[in-house]
């Protein structure tokens, strides 16, 4: 399942771009411009340390990159998400400042760009990667990445690799480290995507292992593209997208806070979203201390996925507009927003979850609303309350579990764990989950279909093959919806089709994919 913010970190963290020229380097009192930790004894000009024995000395590894080769680990080991694992675990060792800014960026980045260092690597050692130890392949592309993607000083990268690869994998492999690391200094970045993308079979498998996606994705990344009446030649613009950490986005829930409330926002930077009124963008990177989001009066969240709900919110209905419906609510995200816009209306919310750790959730991110704004937050399965509830509803939202090909961003290791055989399972999931969002609303009543994934057997064919059952839907225009949405005097770029298609290298966002859909008598 994917397709929430809230439950795994909001911005995925780190600061990689994944460009293809490097990154910054990373410097202050503490942490050299070679990325290589200096001790504070060091730093100070204490001579102490000297007493050390020097094997001793040898041996220490920086905790930033152990923390970095633990969270990869358990990444792979225990299927881990790599922004739950890695906050606490930068706590719990006190690894703050800098050194935590280095952490990040070498575990987000590394696992992001695994499939271009994998690449690399193949090339550079002597058996296929897949017959190495696990752990040891993580320390290489742990060394690649401070090479290729963080401008590290070759020397220190090198050598603080093969430290840690002593230190947690063994003497023997930190020999071979040494060694194909030295290989993979030998060539600036530019020069090795030329190689792969002179080697490769064809482009699209170059273009795939140069920015670092699965192939199968990178296909159907370019048939969205052109399914959504955009140029595949943007192809390599998206997948570098991908390779960015994003911005930290805001919502600032109507009726609950507002941009100007500087008690609210306590002492960060924020500036405007780009096209959500709602949408603020946080300048740094941790949320956590800014007391509307600990009062739950504003979130961690999307602007695309702002814009989506905005935008059902705001599509006229006739008549009656007091019951509406979130079908998947978990984690809470747009159930939030949703109900912060019904409090405003006179309207209720119901939110619906099948897991019940998520419903938890949901009622969690629903705690700050004004009273009378939340008739319920139900635990069931979304597929029967069309049949339960017929036409009960007034707008309904199915932001329906999906493969989350548009937020891979975020979430710097789901490109890798995701395979094409989980498409069979959700598209059916989600055709079932819009008929009964269909029957839940009444005839007049709004349904929005939004997944975040731009993948057309999960978008517009869901749509198509639900709607070809039945004679009562009508599409609405969405481009015009969500340009009614918009802050005043945004003016976004939206293909000339009835349903819309947001893109990380085009809005900022996440690929979220909104269709409006009215019943009708
Ligand atoms: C894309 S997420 C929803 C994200 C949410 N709207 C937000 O903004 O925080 C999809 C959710 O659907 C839930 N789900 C999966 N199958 C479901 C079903 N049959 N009925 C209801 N919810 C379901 C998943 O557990 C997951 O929480």
């Amino acid at each position: 399942m994917s397709g929430y913010e809230g439950d795994r970190g909001g911005s995925g963290g780190g600061s990689s771009s994944g460009g293809r020229d490097g990154d910054r380097g990373f410097g202050d009192e503490r942490r050299s411009s070679a990325g290589r930790q200096r001790s504070a004894s060091r730093s100070r000009g204490d001579r102490s340390r000297t007493s050390q024995a020097p094997s001793e000395r040898r041996k220490r590894t920086d905790p930033a990159r152990m923390a970095a080769f633990d969270v990869l680990r358990e990444v792979d080991e225990s299927d881990a998400y790599a922004n739950l694992v890695l906050p606490p675990l930068l706590r719990e060792r006190r690894i703050r400042g800098r050194d935590a800014g280095f952490a990040t960026e070498l575990t987000y980045g590394t696992l992001r760009l695994r499939g271009r260092y994998d690449a690399i690597l193949a090339t550079c050692v002597d058996r296929p990667l897949p017959g190495l130890d696990p752990a040891l392949l993580d320390v290489l592309r742990l060394g690649a990445h401070q090479l290729l993607g963080m401008r590290v000083p070759g020397h220190a990268a090198v050598s603080e690799t093969v430290g840690l690869a002593r230190n947690r994998v063994g003497a023997g492999p930190a020999q071979m480290v040494n060694a194909v690391l030295r290989r993979v200094s030998e060539r600036p970045l530019d020069e090795w995507l030329s190689i792969l993308e002179k080697e490769a079979p064809d482009t699209l498998t170059g273009l795939a292992l140069a920015e670092s996606h699965p192939l199968w994705i990178a296909r159907a990344l370019r048939e969205a593209l052109a399914g959504n009446e955009r140029g595949v030649d943007e192809l390599a613009d998206l997948l570098a997208a991908d390779n960015a950490a994003p911005r930290v986005t805001l919502v600032a829930r109507p009726g609950l806070v507002e941009a100007s409330d500087e008690d609210a926002w306590g002492d960060v930077d924020l500036v405007a979203g780009r096209w959500a009124p709602t949408a603020l963008r946080l300048e740094g990177s941790d949320p956590s201390g800014i007391p509307a989001i600990r009062e739950g009066l504003a979130g961690v969240q999307d602007e695309g996925s702002q814009l989506v709900t905005l935008a059902l919110a705001g599509v006229p209905v006739e008549g009656r507009d007091e019951r509406w419906l979130d079908l998947c609510a978990g984690p809470g995200g747009k159930a939030a927003l949703l109900g912060a816009l019904a409090a405003q209306r006179g309207a209720a919310l119901v939110a619906n979850e099948v897991a019940p750790h998520r419903a938890r959730l949901v009622r969690g991110a629903l705690a700050a609303l004004p009273d009378g704004a939340v008739e319920e937050v139900r635990t069931g399965d979304g597929r029967e309350v069309g049949t339960e509830e017929p036409g009960a509803y007034d707008r309904v939202l199915v932001d329906a579990p999906c493969t989350g090909l548009g937020a891979l961003r975020r979430r710097p290791e789901s490109r890798w764990r995701r395979t094409p055989s989980d498409l069979a399972a959700l598209t059916g999931l989600q055709r079932e989950l819009l008929a009964s969002a269909l029957d839940a609303v009444r005839p007049g009543g709004v349904v929005a279909y939004v997944t975040c994934s731009p993948h057309l057997a999960e978008t517009q064919l869901v749509v198509t093959d639900v709607l070809k059952k039945r004679g009562d839907v009508e599409r609405l225009d969405t481009p015009a919806a969500v340009r009614s949405a918009l802050r005043p005097g945004a003016d976004i770029p939206l293909a000339e089709r009835d349903d819309v298609q947001l893109w990380p290298h085009v809005h900022g966002t996440d690929a979220m994919h909104l269709t409006l859909l009215r019943r009708t008598a």
